[in-house]
């Protein structure tokens, strides 16, 4: 992995001016994280928002012929539909790959995911050991999905927020489970998943020529390390990443998605 430059706004906005002038590269998979990447992280993820140009983007894409459009998130696929308001079509990877749903006419359409004995028993010790680990600590607390558990430590001071982090990393450890440590989050699944096995499934599935791919965190990494030289790697925001190309933030990443979106309608 390599630090992303601070700013490479000109080369993304060309490699999508391109992109959209050849239509020899479809089918297009265009798939998306939601938080950083469509909507700027907040303390509070019920706040989370989309950008309106996200939202410009999105109804445009889904119209477009020739490209696919796909949202990949953390979040559980019920969340990412209620909150994203994504266009009919849309196919939803939600809880980091471990769920897979379609926005319908008529509403979501999922499969739930269905948990055996020993998982939703480790799921409750999951459960109950990052509750300990956010148990008297102000900002720290505990989000449950439908196959993990997520310990926040957004709003916490940072001494209480490393102290909390290990204890939930130390309690992964324990279980046997690698954690998912992303932006002030540890998240500990059951079931093993990944975004970089759920994006090259659908890929296949979809026939996909070319995906562009867009996402701001460590799980985003493994989607990016699927990409062929063809593909087009966002990374948005801060980090190291494998990424090839750049940009600041959701504001700007969401501009040049529209733009991007504009030049296909
Ligand atoms: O894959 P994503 O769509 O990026 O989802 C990853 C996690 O997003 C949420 O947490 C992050 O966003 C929150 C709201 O902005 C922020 O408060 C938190 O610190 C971030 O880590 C969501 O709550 C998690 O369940 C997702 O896994």
């Amino acid at each position: 992995m390599t630090a992303a430059p601070a700013t490479a706004d000109g080369e993304l906005g060309a490699a999508l001016a391109a992109l959209a002038d050849d239509p020899e590269r479809r089918p297009l998979l265009v798939a998306l994280d939601f938080d950083g990447t469509l909507a700027p992280l907040v303390d509070d993820p019920d706040d989370s928002r989309m950008l309106p140009a996200a939202a410009d983007a999105l109804a445009r894409l889904a119209r477009t012929p020739g490209v696919l459009l796909a949202l990949v998130s953390g979040r559980s696929v019920v969340d990412l539909h209620r909150r994203a308001g994504a266009p009919v079509g849309t196919v939803l990877i939600g809880s980091h790959g471990n769920e897979r749903g379609r926005v319908g006419t008529y509403g979501l359409e999922r499969d739930a995911i269905r948990l055996d004995p020993d998982q939703a028993e480790l799921l409750v010790a999951v459960g109950a050991g990052l509750t300990a680990a956010a148990r008297g600590r102000d900002g720290v607390w505990v989000q449950h999905k439908p196959a993990a558990a997520v310990l926040h430590t957004r709003m916490a001071a940072p001494d209480v927020a490393r102290a909390a982090t290990a204890q939930g990393l130390a309690l992964a450890d324990s279980l046997g489970i690698a954690a998912l440590h992303g932006k002030d989050v540890v998240e500990i699944a059951v079931v093993l998943a990944s975004k970089g096995d759920a994006l090259a499934a659908l890929r296949t599935e979809l026939g996909a020529a070319v995906v562009l791919y867009a996402g701001d965190d460590t799980t985003d990494e493994h989607a990016f390390a699927t990409l062929g030289p063809t593909d087009l790697a966002v990374k948005v925001g801060p980090g190291a990443t494998v990424a090839r190309l750049h940009t600041a933030d959701p504001r700007t990443f969401c501009a040049h998605l529209a733009e991007f979106a504009r030049a296909l309608d």
